[in-house]
């Protein structure tokens, strides 16, 4: 999210979880001060999540201090460690785009609250539409799993049913540009989300 509008129709609509993303790797940036008023803006139990990609740890420290987010999303290079070190709940996202040789990788962060597998290239950088193979979604990993990458209202409906994650994520998916969202694209993919709750198309 890059608008406070965006971010509260989000909630309205009921998503879980909005997102922010601070690393300079993304054409979704916002300043500190602009993710601090998205966050602030949401309503109790709309969990609040920053993303970060191979940023100093003073970075992360001034994101944890200044827009005081719910969790921490980390989508490069960095450890488990790494991670941990800020003694704050994180999401790894890991890239899916070489297929099933990622899948040693989901092993490698055990202190994560959840990974996000997302449909990238190894080192590049998410926000891109890319989709992965859903069937190679783990059942016995012991976190929850997200599900990312070239999700729309058009295919988050067979994605679930495939791959079974915890919460789905979706960023250019529901975009009219880059970190503008198309209110009616939201509304369909969240609708497409409910309809598979309900033991709807995607069952
Ligand atoms: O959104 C970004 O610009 C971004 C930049 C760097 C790392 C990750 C990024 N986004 C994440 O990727 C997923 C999937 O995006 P999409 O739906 O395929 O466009 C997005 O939800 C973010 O978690």
């Amino acid at each position: 999210m890059t608008r406070v509008e965006d971010a509260r129709l989000a909630a309205e609509l009921g998503a879980d979880a909005i997102g922010v993303v601070i690393t300079a790797r993304s054409k979704r940036r916002v300043e500190l001060a602009q993710a601090r008023a998205i966050v602030a803006a949401m309503p109790p139990f709309v969990t609040t999540v920053a993303l970060l990609m191979d940023d100093s740890a003073e970075t992360v420290r001034a994101v944890i201090e200044q827009v005081q987010p719910d969790l921490l999303q980390f989508h490069g290079n960095e450890s488990d460690a790494w991670c941990a070190q800020f003694g704050r709940p994180y999401l790894k996202a890991v890239a899916m785009g070489e297929g099933a040789a990622a899948l040693p990788r989901l092993r490698d962060y055990p202190r994560a609250s959840g990974l996000l597998l997302d449909g990238h290239g190894l080192g590049e950088p998410g926000g891109s539409g890319k989709a992965f193979d859903w069937s190679l979604m783990p059942a016995d990993l012991p976190q929850p799993l997200l599900l990312a990458g070239g999700l729309h209202a058009g295919n988050v409906g067979e994605a679930i049913r495939v791959a079974r994650p915890w919460a789905v994520d979706v960023a250019s998916g529901i975009e009219a540009s880059p970190g503008i969202k198309d209110p009616q694209r939201l509304k369909d993919f969240i609708a497409a989300v409910r309809a598979v709750d309900r033991g709807g198309a995607a069952s």
